[in-house]
C-alpha cells in the first residue's frame, strides 16, 4: 500500500525567500494528520505543490504513489483540496459549480453523488441558489463539496473554517471525521490549535520553510509535560523552593515544575516549613503552548 502522500525533499524559492526548504515528511493512508505553522511557514506553498499547482524546484512528490508531475492526472485524481481563498463563478448555482467540477474530472453523471454531498453539507436546499448569494460559510461548504466530487482517497484542507462560525466548524469537522472513518487520508492546516489537538492523530510542523517537527500528537503532548502551578502562600516561599520559583503575579507564586509528580514534593516541603496553602492552580499545558514554545524558537 502506498503512502497517502510523500514528500521527498521538497525545496522551493520565491526569488530570494526560500519557501520551502529540504521539506520531507510520509502521511500514510486513512491519517488524520495537522500541518501546522504561523503565517508564511511555506503550507499553502506545499498543498499547491501536491496539488500540482506550482512545481517545487526540487524534491518529489507523490499522491497515493502517483508522482505529481510525471503522473499528472492520476495525482490530481487522488487528491481533493479546499483551498484557503473562496475562489467560484458567482454566476453559477451550486449544483452546476459541481457539475462543471465533476467535467473537470471527466465525470459526467455524478449527480447522485453530488446529491449526497449536498446533503451531507447541509446545501440540499441551495443547490439552485447561485454561489453570489450565498453567505461566506455556504460558499466554504461549496468549496467541501467541490474539493470532493471526484471521490478522492486523499483530501487537504487549507485553513477551512477561518472565518467560519462555530456551528459551521463544528458540522464541518464532523463531516471531515466521518469522512476519515470511511478511509480517507485528511490534512488540515488550521490556526485553531485545538481542533488539530481534538482531531488529529500526527502533527507536522513548519516554520520558515523548514520542517520542525514532526510526531504523534501523544509525543508532541508530552513535550509540555512540564507545568506551572501557582500557589496563594499563607507565609514566604521557603528559601529550598526559591529555585523553582518563575514568576509571582496577583499574589500568587508561579512555580514550574519538570512534571506534575513534582507537587507532592513541594507540597510536604510547604507543610514542613508550616506554610499553608491557600490556594493552589495547575496551568493546563495545551498543544497551543508547546507549539508557540517550538515556534520560538526553544525547541525547533
Ligand atoms: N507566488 C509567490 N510569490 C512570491 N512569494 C510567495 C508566493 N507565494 C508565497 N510566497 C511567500 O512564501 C512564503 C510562504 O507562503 P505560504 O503562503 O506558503 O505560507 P503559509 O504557511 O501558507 O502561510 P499562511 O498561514 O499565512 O497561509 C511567504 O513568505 C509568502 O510571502
Amino acid at each position: 500500500m502506498p503512502s497517502a502522500i510523500e514528500i521527498q525533499a521538497v525545496s522551493k524559492r520565491y526569488g530570494a525567500l526560500q519557501a520551502l526548504d529540504d521539506v520531507s515528511f510520509r502521511v500514510e493512508a486513512g491519517e488524520f494528520f495537522a500541518l501546522l505553522g504561523p503565517n508564511g511557514a511555506g503550507k499553502t506553498t506545499l498543498i499547491s505543490a501536491m496539488a500540482g499547482l506550482s512545481r517545487p524546484d526540487s524534491g518529489s512528490i507523490s499522491i497515493m504513489g502517483h508522482d505529481v508531475v510525471r503522473d499528472f492526472r492520476a495525482a490530481r485524481m487522488s487528491l481533493g483540496v479546499v483551498p484557503q481563498e473562496l475562489v467560484f463563478d458567482p454566476f453559477l448555482s451550486v449544483r452546476e459549480t459541481l457539475r462543471f467540477q465533476s467535467g473537470y474530472f471527466g465525470l459526467t453523471r455524478n449527480d447522485d453523488w453530488i446529491d449526497e454531498l449536498l446533503f451531507k453539507l447541509g446545501l440540499a436546499d441551495k443547490a439552485n441558489v447561485n454561489l453570489r448569494a450565498l453567505s461566506g460559510g455556504m460558499k466554504r461548504r461549496v468549496m467541501v463539496a467541490q474539493a470532493l466530487v471526484h471521490r478522492p482517497p486523499v483530501m487537504v484542507l487549507d485553513e477551512p473554517t477561518a472565518g467560519v462560525d462555530v456551528e459551521l466548524r463544528q458540522s464541518l469537522w464532523a463531516f471531515v471525521k466521518e469522512l476519515n472513518e470511511a478511509g480517507h487520508t485528511i490534512v488540515l492546516t488550521t490556526h485553531y490549535l485545538e481542533e488539530a489537538e481534538t482531531l488529529c492523530n500526527r502533527i507536522a510542523m513548519l516554520k520558515r520553510g523548514k520542517l520542525v517537527a514532526l510526531e504523534s500528537k501523544d509525543k508532541l503532548l508530552q513535550h509540555g509535560k512540564e507545568r506551572e502551578v501557582a500557589f496563594k502562600l499563607a507565609a514566604p516561599l521557603p528559601d529550598s523552593l526559591l529555585p523553582s520559583k518563575v514568576r509571582e503575579e496577583d499574589g500568587r507564586i508561579v512555580l514550574k515544575l519538570a512534571d506534575l509528580s513534582q507537587l507532592e514534593g513541594v507540597l510536604a516541603t510547604l507543610r514542613e516549613a508550616d506554610v499553608r496553602v491557600r490556594e493552589l492552580n495547575v496551568v493546563e499545558v495545551d498543544l497551543e503552548s508547546v507549539f508557540v514554545n517550538m515556534m520560538h524558537g526553544e525547541r525547533g
